[in-house]
């Protein structure tokens, strides 16, 4: 894996930290957010969207935010998003703009662009004597209230405007570099600009992003995902092109999970496994259609391939020499008899050798999404990686088939990785490290 050498030690991020009450505990360095723009732009309800799940039309209901809310939201940094008032400016703003790592500047794309365009120009002129290293973003939201050719235009234009702004008013100033996205809370384009934004937020991004192309490689996967799973944005993705439908089948598919876990959370189960789950068992029925299954269901005939027990995976106490099993992830063309067939749950705790007794609950599920006789097709898989966290992959449905336990095996290595990451970011966040 990766060396983490030096990890946390060049961090351009802005952190905050604030003791608790009886000042003994001491709550994460959070990465701040500024979210700003006019009245009615679209600020809240891209938050409440995004991190709270409100359904887009429930966003019509929202009341005017009167003053600066901060929200806090935990990934795989901690967060604090303030949601301020359509009227903030650089004087009522109150707090210095060193205190944010980024500042979001919403413009809605049917409004008369001059006003916001003016305390656009007004924040990222201040922002950049005061704080350069801070991520300039632009949502240019509400596209989908414009026909495909006046958004592309109006998207254009709006770059065009501010970018003139800047150079009437000093030459250095039009190098500013600021990042514009066309969002929307009627599609996935929201979630896949503020993924974006958090990408710019995380020291460990080129690690997990390695992490993942090294799974994609060795399990024949086209595309994987890093979702956190309650805001369902890609924390990380591998080096190949994010296509937006690609993106939306995969946030389709985590929203599903999402919306049918709790019915399926067994009352019989221990509070640590209650603790854990969340999406519901699910493997392709010979229809490609997903079904609920037991967690621990055994295949009624050797045919049949047993859901793999990851979900049992117990992380046994470091550097046993007993300890058997490779300790490096497998390609499916590799030979490897020891694990040609899934693995049990006994051998998937042998393969987890450094971390401390924890026994954890990590549900996996799959869908076949072009079904064929002859398993030419693809496959989107989940799994869950830590509470927080999910890694969804395409493969294709011919290597999930028959080199499943392979894919389960490689995915034992990825959930390491990234446990041992986001370990390291809470010592650092809380003081213990950096
Ligand atoms: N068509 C469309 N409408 C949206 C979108 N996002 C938000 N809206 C609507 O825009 C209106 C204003 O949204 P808010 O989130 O309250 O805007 P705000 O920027 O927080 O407004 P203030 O609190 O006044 O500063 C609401 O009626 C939303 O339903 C979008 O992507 N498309």
């Amino acid at each position: 894996m990766t060396s983490l050498n030096g990890y946390g030690s060049s961090s351009s991020t802005v952190l905050s930290q604030t003791n608790g009450v009886n000042g003994h505990t001491k709550s994460p360095l959070r990465t701040k957010i500024l979210l700003l723009g006019m009245r009615r732009a679209g600020k809240t309800s891209i938050y409440e969207y995004v991190f709270n799940d409100l359904p887009a039309k429930q966003t019509f209901y929202l009341e005017t935010t009167t003053r600066v809310t901060k929200h806090h939201y935990d990934t795989v940094i901690p967060l604090e998003i303030w949601d301020c008032p359509g009227t903030t400016t650089l004087e009522t703003l109150e707090t210095p703009l060193t205190q944010f790592s980024t500042l979001i500047f919403v413009i809605d794309i049917q409004d008369l662009y001059q006003q916001p365009i003016s305390r656009l120009v007004d924040f990222v002129i201040s922002a950049y004597q005061d704080n350069p290293n801070m991520n300039l973003e632009v949502f240019v939201h509400k596209a989908d209230a414009l026909s495909e050719e006046y958004k592309i235009e109006n998207f254009r234009h709006i770059q065009q405007r501010v970018s003139e702004e800047l150079l009437d008013i000093s030459e250095e100033y039009e190098q500013i570099p600021i990042n514009f996205h066309l969002t929307s809370i009627y599609d996935h384009s929201a979630h896949e600009a503020f993924s974006r934004v958090l990408h710019k937020l995380i020291d460990s991004l080129p690690f997990l992003e390695d992490m993942l192309n090294v799974f994609c490689s060795n399990s024949q996967s086209s595309k994987a995902f890093l979702f956190d799973t309650k805001s369902r944005l890609y924390v990380a993705t591998d080096a190949s092109p994010v296509d937006p439908p690609t993106h939306s089948l995969c946030n389709n598919y985590l929203q599903m999970l999402n919306s049918f876990g709790p019915l399926y959370k067994s009352v019989s189960a221990s509070p640590l496994r209650q603790r854990t789950i969340s999406p519901p068992e699910l493997t392709p029925t010979s229809s490609g259609v997903t079904s609920p299954t037991t967690p621990h269901s055994v295949p009624t005939s050797a045919s049949e391939t047993p859901r793999v027990p990851s979900s049992s995976l117990q992380h046994t106490s470091p550097s046993s020499s007993s300890q058997q099993g490779p300790s490096t992830p497998l390609s499916p063309t590799q030979s490897t008899p020891s694990v040609s067939s899934p693995i049990s749950s006994s051998s998937a705790s042998s393969t987890t050798p450094r971390r401390k007794s924890k026994i954890s609950f990590y549900p996996c599920a799959s869908t076949s999404l072009s079904p064929s006789a002859s398993g030419a097709g693809t496959t989107l898989t989940y799994h869950l990686i830590n509470p927080k966290l999910a890694l969804l992959a395409l493969l294709p449905t011919s290597v999930y088939e028959s080199r499943r336990g392979l894919v389960e095996y490689n995915v034992v290595f990825f959930r390491e990785g990234v446990q041992e990451i986001c370990e390291v970011e809470d010592e650092i966040r809380k003081g213990g490290g950096g």
